[in-house]
């Protein structure tokens, strides 16, 4: 298969349990609840994305032909030891193309594999961190992983839904955008009432980093 890729950077992982880490992104063109296009955010069943996942226009974006070309690239911008190497599969919706000649082809070149979901597609097996992002309005498909992250509030997405799913780890994100500073108050004091959960801050926003 080939796949359409938006951009591929190094960065350190800003969200959730990996937070800090040196990882690769890759992140995927498209989406199945949103086009990305401002005009249509009002009648998207996901209308908060602070991501641009329009096109292959990116950093190292463009049609990949096939797994290997692409973990290939990837693979180029580690620039850490031999050790630890890691991927973080995003969009977009990555589960949209991600299937198990990619995930092969980066395992056999040495790199450990997180992907970001949105919860509505199955996942290929092998996928060594799965971070599932439920969205208010979309059916969640996907009811196991490694980490659940809640953005919040999230009207129609309370917490109390999703504590009792089976994953190891409960992060809630403030919602970035014109209420963030109120969001990010009202997220401390649920981790503060319901300690299951553990504050997820956008810790490249903060600190200006991609
Ligand atoms: C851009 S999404 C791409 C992956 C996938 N489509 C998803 O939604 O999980 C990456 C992460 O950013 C989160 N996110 C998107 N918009 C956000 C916002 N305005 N504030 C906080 N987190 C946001 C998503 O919930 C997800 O955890
Ligand atoms: N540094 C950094 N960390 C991130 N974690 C999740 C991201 C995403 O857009 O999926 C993201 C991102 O865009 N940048
Ligand atoms: S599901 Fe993810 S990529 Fe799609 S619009 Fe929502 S946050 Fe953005
Ligand atoms: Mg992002």
């Amino acid at each position: 298969m080939s796949y359409a890729v938006k951009e591929i950077f190094l960065t350190l992982q800003g969200e959730g349990a990996h937070a800090g880490r040196a990882s690769v992104f890759c992140r995927f063109a498209g989406c199945n609840l949103w086009t990305g296009r401002e005009q249509d955010r009002d009648q998207a069943v996901c209308k908060f994305c602070d991501t641009d996942f329009v096109g292959t226009d990116g950093t190292l974006g463009g049609r990949y032909a096939d797994a290997d070309q692409l973990a290939a690239v990837i693979a180029a911008q580690w620039i850490g030891d031999d050790q630890d190497h890691y991927v973080v599969i995003t969009g977009g919706e990555p589960l949209l193309q991600v299937d198990p000649e990619l995930i092969d082809a980066l395992h056999k070149r040495g790199f450990a594999i997180g992907v970001e979901t949105n919860g509505t597609i199955e996942p290929p097996h092998g996928i060594d961190w799965l971070c599932v992002s439920p969205k208010a309005g979309a059916p969640l498909r996907v009811q196991c992983g490694n980490e659940l992250k809640l953005v919040y509030p999230q009207d129609g997405a309370l917490p109390e839904r999703f504590q009792h799913l089976a994953f190891e780890r409960f992060s809630l994100q403030p919602m970035d955008g014109p209420r963030q500073a109120d969001n990010t108050r009202e997220a401390i004091d649920y981790c503060l009432r319901h300690p299951q959960w553990r504050l997820s801050v956008q810790t490249h926003k903060a600190i200006g980093i991609r």
